[in-house]
Formats: C-alpha cells, sequence, structure tokens
C-alpha cells in the first residue's frame, strides 16, 4: 500500500512520455493512487487515452482550459464517475511561440499576454472553481511552475509573467481553500526538455548551463518531479499550502560563480 492509497487524483496536461504530467501519473500510480486524465483536442485523445491505460486509467476526459464550457462539462463528467476529488495536478502551459525568443518588448503583445495569463495561469483557478464542490475535505492542488517567475530568463518573456501570476494564484486560492483544508501547492521544476520546452528559444543552452551551475551539477527528471508531487498531494504534506517548492538540483539557490 502506498502513501496515495486511497486517493482520486485528476491530472491534467499529459502530452507524451516526457510530459511532467506522466512523471507525476508513475508516481501517484506507484503510491496507490486512482488515476482520470483530461486532454485537449481531440486530435490527441486517442495517445492520451493509450497512455491512461498504460496507468491504470480509463477516465479520461475532454478539457480545452480556454473554454468555460469545456472545463463545467469535464467537472460534470468526473462527477459521474468519481464521489470525490482527492488531488488535482495542473501541468499545463502555453504561449504563443513567436512570443518566446528574443528581446522581451520585441516579442509581447496584447494578445500574447491575455493568452499566456489565461491558459497559464488562469486556467488552474478555473478548474479548482469547477471542481470545488467536488473536492474532498482534505484535497490538495497542485500547479507547475518555473524559475521565470522569479527571475529574467532568456527567451521565457512573457511566460515568465503567466508564471508569477500562477504563483500568486497558488497563494491565494491556498488562503480561499485552507479553510476547508484544502491545499494549493506549485513545484518549480528545472527545466526538463518536453514538447512545451521544445517553444522555447535557445532551451537547450539553458539545460546545459544548469548542468554547468547548479549544486547537483545535473538536470532534474520527471520521476523527480513526480516524486515530490506525490508527496505534495499526499497527507504527509499536510501542513503545506500556499508554496512553491524548487525541483531544480538546488539551481535557484545559487549566485554566478558558486562551485566553479
Ligand atoms: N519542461 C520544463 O522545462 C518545465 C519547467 C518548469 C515548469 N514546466 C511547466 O510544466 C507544465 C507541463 O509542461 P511540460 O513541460 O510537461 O510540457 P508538455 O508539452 O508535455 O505539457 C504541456 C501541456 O499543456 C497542455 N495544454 C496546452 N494548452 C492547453 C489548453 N488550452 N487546455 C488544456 N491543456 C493545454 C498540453 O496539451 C500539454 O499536455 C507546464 O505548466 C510547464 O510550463 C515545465
Amino acid at each position: 500500500m502506498g502513501f496515495l492509497a486511497d486517493k482520486k487524483i485528476l491530472i491534467t496536461g499529459l502530452l507524451s512520455n516526457r510530459s511532467i504530467a506522466y512523471g507525476i501519473a508513475k508516481a501517484c500510480k506507484r503510491e496507490g493512487a486512482t488515476l482520470a486524465f483530461t486532454y485537449v483536442n481531440d486530435k490527441l485523445k486517442d495517445r492520451v487515452v493509450e497512455m491512461a491505460s498504460e496507468l491504470g486509467s480509463d477516465i479520461v476526459l475532454r478539457c480545452d482550459v480556454s473554454s468555460d464550457e469545456e472545463i463545467a462539462a469535464m467537472a460534470a463528467d468526473l462527477g459521474k464517475v468519481w464521489d470525490k476529488v482527492d488531488g488535482v495536478v495542473h501541468s499545463i502551459g502555453f504561449a504563443p511561440r513567436e512570443a518566446l525568443s528574443g528581446d522581451y518588448l520585441d516579442s509581447v503583445s496584447r494578445e500574447a499576454f491575455q493568452i499566456a495569463h489565461d491558459i497559464s495561469s488562469y486556467s488552474f483557478a478555473a478548474l479548482a472553481k469547477a471542481l470545488r464542490p467536488q473536492l474532498a475535505d482534505n484535497a490538495a492542488l497542485l500547479t507547475l511552475s518555473y524559475l521565470g517567475a522569479e527571475r529574467a530568463v532568456v527567451n521565457y518573456n512573457v511566460m515568465g509573467l503567466a508564471k508569477a501570476s500562477l504563483e500568486a494564484n497558488v497563494r491565494y486560492m491556498a488562503s480561499a481553500l485552507g479553510a476547508q483544508g484544502i491545499r494549493v501547492n506549485g513545484i518549480s521544476a528545472g527545466p526538463i526538455k518536453t514538447l512545451a520546452a521544445a517553444g522555447i528559444a535557445g532551451f537547450s543552452k539553458i539545460l546545459h548551463h544548469v548542468e554547468e551551475s547548479a549544486p547537483l551539477k545535473r538536470n532534474v527528471t520527471i520521476e523527480e518531479v513526480g516524486n515530490v508531487a506525490a508527496f505534495l498531494l499526499s497527507d504527509l504534506s499536510s501542513a503545506v499550502t500556499g508554496e512553491i517548492m524548487h525541483v531544480d538540483a538546488g539551481y535557484s539557490t545559487v549566485a554566478a560563480g558558486m562551485g566553479e
């Protein structure tokens, strides 16, 4: 019996076996959780159904988080199969590709700003709003952030602003839901080569830089992020809320020159 036995956890953002959501799902399954998944559009449905099945789940629901109707329909469908939800993983981020390279002011636009904040930050609150009546009394919600929220990172541009908003969302959601015993946390993951990361110009350089300068002298894996996610979704972290935990091989703790 794992430490997530009896927990029902909804996981969004599963796209490939490199997705951070995949690492989280594997760790949650290992610890005994029952899982449900979402996919963004019909083109991707079969792929997610197949991965869900590998992970022991046949609950796969459509949910493009840019649509309030799709979020509401997903919550209603989930309510038909689960009496309560113990955990929600928000592993979703998006900004138009042209906004993720070059000079920040040249690349940013009102439209890119709105899309990035809508899909990458507001959607976490939107999911919580829709699922609130179904959340168990000690449910845990979790999202994925990145250091670009706290520091200017080359080419990350408007996504950094959206992640800063997402991290503030974690704190406000934790306050809003805390009286019900529901916890809300984020993981600020080190860079990992996923499909979303491929949209960021010069991403390989960032991976290399972390390898050279992080205290652990390497990058992190989706399995390592998954383990921390499983902990934050479990009762082992019952007093942790409103927190952004770095899972980044220590990169965010050092300044230039350390360890050289
Ligand atoms: N890869 C990294 O280096 C890294 C580091 C820190 C944080 N993150 C964050 O982790 C999360 C997961 O990304 P990933 O790196 O696993 O990449 P990924 O490409 O595997 O996952 C991104 C997911 O977002 C989903 N998505 C995009 N638009 C959506 C929409 N409108 N509705 C619903 N889903 C939508 C995609 O379908 C996909 O499943 C993102 O929030 C990302 O910003 C990634």
